[in-house]
């Protein structure tokens, strides 16, 4: 398989298509066909992406251009709420039927979309052309839970707190620095579109209460989950270890990882596990940048996998370190 294989981001002006452009520039079997924004419509790319070198620039494609562009990826990294009208023009279309990737919450719970968390589902992607990308935190938060599902007794309890560009580049409260200066905001408390989706694609109740803080990137999850049957700090660390053996975008640590840590790499970290003196009741941490492992790496694993590449070609691995 030697040919290039092309993606087009739709809504490549905002944070996660800005780190998607930077990772497919950097990659060894794909190109970028278009990029999308209204806004930025006929500048060039190399004008606000150094790692781009080459004469293409944005556009600003209608959805029923969408697929005369010829991409065999599409991307869709547009708010939630708006990936539909763009699906509906590719499924309108006779000629174009390109692999297409959504970030938004829009497909989450569509058992015809394939769910990628490829840690977690990678099993069920085999021939899958539909693709929904998990919400950071809700990668987070699987990720950390998934390892003691059999055990837990009752609902989960998580505390997330993301930098603020969680909230995208669409200006409110939860993305404006000036609000956020020495501050730290609680919204969404209950009923959060992570803590459902969380909950549906485990099948296990968890109960989500996001913050947003003045730092840009990263999020932190504290997780805390109440057992059956008690277990051991080394036991439950045993067991977090055996089940991300291998998987070099999920990094068990000792002790509770640090979000200044995380941001610019492409993992999950996960560690400061504490129980209880009854050694029913554990808190795990898990620490991810939102735009990488969180949204855009994700999504490059996704791809990768959609087309039969290696599921981290493209993907810089930092060296590992000790935890925090
Ligand atoms: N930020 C994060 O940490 C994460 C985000 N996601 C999801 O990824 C998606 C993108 O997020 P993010 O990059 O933060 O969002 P941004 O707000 O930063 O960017 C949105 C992009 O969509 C374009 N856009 C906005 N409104 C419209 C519209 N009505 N029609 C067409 N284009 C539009 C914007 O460009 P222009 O206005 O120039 O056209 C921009 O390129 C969202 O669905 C988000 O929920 C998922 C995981 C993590
Ligand atoms: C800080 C902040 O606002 N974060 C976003 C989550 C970003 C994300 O993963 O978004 P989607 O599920 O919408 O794709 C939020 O809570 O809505």
């Amino acid at each position: 398989m030697s040919a290039k294989k092309t993606i087009g981001i739709v809504g490549a002006r905002g944070h996660v298509g800005t780190e998607l452009i930077k990772l497919v520039c950097g990659h060894p079997s794909f190109d970028l066909a278009y990029v999308s924004s209204r806004e930025r419509a006929g500048r060039r790319v190399s004008d606000f992406e150094p790692a781009y070198v080459g004469e293409l620039r944005y556009s600003a494609p209608t959805h029923e251009d969408l697929p005369t562009l010829g991409a065999d990826a599409v991307v869709l990294a547009l708010p939630n709420g708006k990936a539909a009208a763009c699906v509906a023009a590719f499924d309108f279309a006779d000629d174009a039927d390109p692999v297409i990737l959504d970030l938004s919450a829009d497909f989450r719970f569509d058992a015809a979309w394939y769910y990628g968390l490829p840690e977690l589902t990678r099993q069920h992607q085999a021939g899958q052309r539909r693709i929904s990308n998990p919400g950071c935190y809700a990668t987070a938060m699987q990720l950390a839970i998934a390892p003691m599902l059999e055990f837990l007794d009752g609902p989960v309890q998580c505390f997330g707190v993301s930098g603020y560009s969680g909230a995208g580049t669409t200006p409110s409260d939860k993305n404006d620095p000036e609000k956020l200066r020495d501050n730290f905001m609680p919204y969404a408390l209950t009923g959060h579109v992570h803590e459902r989706e969380v909950s549906a694609h485990l099948r296990h109740p968890v109960e989500f209460m996001p913050h947003v803080a003045p730092h840009f990137r990263g999020l932190t999850i504290t997780a805390n989950l109440h057992l059956r049957t008690a277990f051991d700090r080394e036991a439950v660390a045993a067991r977090y270890r055996d089940a991300y053996a291998g998987e070099p975008l999920v990094r068990v640590g000792d002790d509770a990882p640090w979000v200044s840590r995380i941001a610019g790499a492409h993992h999950v970290e996960l560690g400061g596990f504490t129980l209880s003196e009854d050694g029913h009741r554990l808190v795990v941490v898990a620490t991810e940048d939102n735009l990488l492992k969180g949204a855009a790496t994700q999504a490059l694993q996704n791809l990768n996998l959609a087309f039969g590449f290696d599921e981290f070609a493209g993907i810089p691995l930092a060296p590992r370190a000790e935890a925090a």
